[in-house]
């Protein structure tokens, strides 16, 4: 329940900043002292195969840094770089392989996919303990009813923040904006299962401003940055930004930005996740959480 309150630079009157990337720094310590005392165990070292196909900048960057973050965890990472020509069957058939192979734990095809792929299908086609995206139909499922599955990482690294800097959240107004597979729909059910009441909005639900002035939970993941305005945010109120976008600046630089237009809503807020630093670094951090629980789940026979 740390976390400093921002400086006036940021226009703000208080509100704490979430800190993701320091969360997610100790997380993958603590993921990687557990993937040490499980080679001492089973001698097995868990592995993790990433698909990229075609050569999207952003996924490159993000595959990059999934691979980097595995080793850093002590864990085997396994890449597959496949052109965007690639067909379904072909990656279909890379996906059967990893499906039957004993040095692979944990399968992610990352997205978006370039187009004539089919996504669901695709997703699909890895074996459920192996999904450590837990984006097939069965870690989904499991999700809707409350059982235990694999998360899908992103809404898991919200859940573990706001865990952390909110506490109990029974009772809790909750809005989600934006229903993805990979982010809103899994976070609803998340919040439900911690007794939030809970909305669900789309990009294009009449008036989301008033349904986020009742919130006391905003988790925005849309990729219409800046949509989140300084008046939609009720006193105190915690604002979780999971978009991405970059913006080109003048002299060729760039810069990231949000869903949340962070210096209008930072004064309201009471605990905010910047962008970058907040919600992004949790992704990853919870891909290794995801594969050491799936190799567990494969090696020694348990539920995660
Ligand atoms: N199969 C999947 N595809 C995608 C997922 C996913 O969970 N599974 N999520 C996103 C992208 N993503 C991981 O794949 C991801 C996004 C952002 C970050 C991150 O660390 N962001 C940093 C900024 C990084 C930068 O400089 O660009 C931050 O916010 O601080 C990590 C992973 C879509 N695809």
């Amino acid at each position: 329940m740390t976390g400093p309150a921002l400086s006036d630079a940021h226009g703000s009157s208080g509100a704490r900043l979430i800190d993701g990337k320091g969360f997610a720094a100790r997380l993958t310590q603590d993921i990687a002292t557990e993937v040490s005392a499980f080679y001492d165990r089973h001698r097995i070292t868990p592995g993790l195969a990433v698909v990229l196909v075609g050569n999207d900048p952003a996924s490159e960057v993000y595959v990059r840094n999934k691979a980097l973050q595995t080793h850093r965890a002590g864990m085997r990472s396994f890449m597959h770089m496949l052109p965007a020509t690639t067909s379904q069957e072909e990656l279909l058939g890379l996906i059967a392989r990893l499906n039957v192979d004993p040095e692979i734990h944990g399968i992610l095809v990352q997205l978006p996919l370039p187009g004539g792929l089919d996504p669901v299908a695709v997703t699909n086609a890895i074996v459920p303990e192996k999904d450590v995206d837990g984006l097939g139909v069965v870690n989904a499922g499991r999700l809707a009813l409350g059982l235990p599955g694999i998360v899908p990482c992103t809404p898991l690294g919200c859940l573990l923040l706001l865990r952390h800097y909110v506490g109990d959240m029974r009772g809790q107004h909750a809005l989600v904006i934006g229903a993805s597979n990979l982010v809103g729909r899994p976070m609803a059910q998340l919040l439900l299962q911690e007794g939030c009441t809970v909305t669900v909005a789309h990009i294009d639900t009449r008036d989301t401003a008033a349904l986020a002035r009742q919130a006391d939970i905003v988790v925005v993941a849309t990729g219409v940055r800046e949509l989140v305005r300084g008046d939609w945010i009720r006193p105190g109120a915690t604002v979780i930004d999971v978009g991405i976008s970059r913006v080109s600046l003048p002299g060729g630089r760039t810069r990231l930005v949000g869903d949340v237009k962070f210096d209008e809503v930072a004064p309201h807020a009471g605990l905010i996740t910047p962008v970058p630093g907040g919600v992004g670094p949790m992704t990853i951090a919870c891909l290794l959480r995801n594969t050491l629980d799936a190799a567990r789940t494969i090696v020694e026979g348990r539920a995660p």
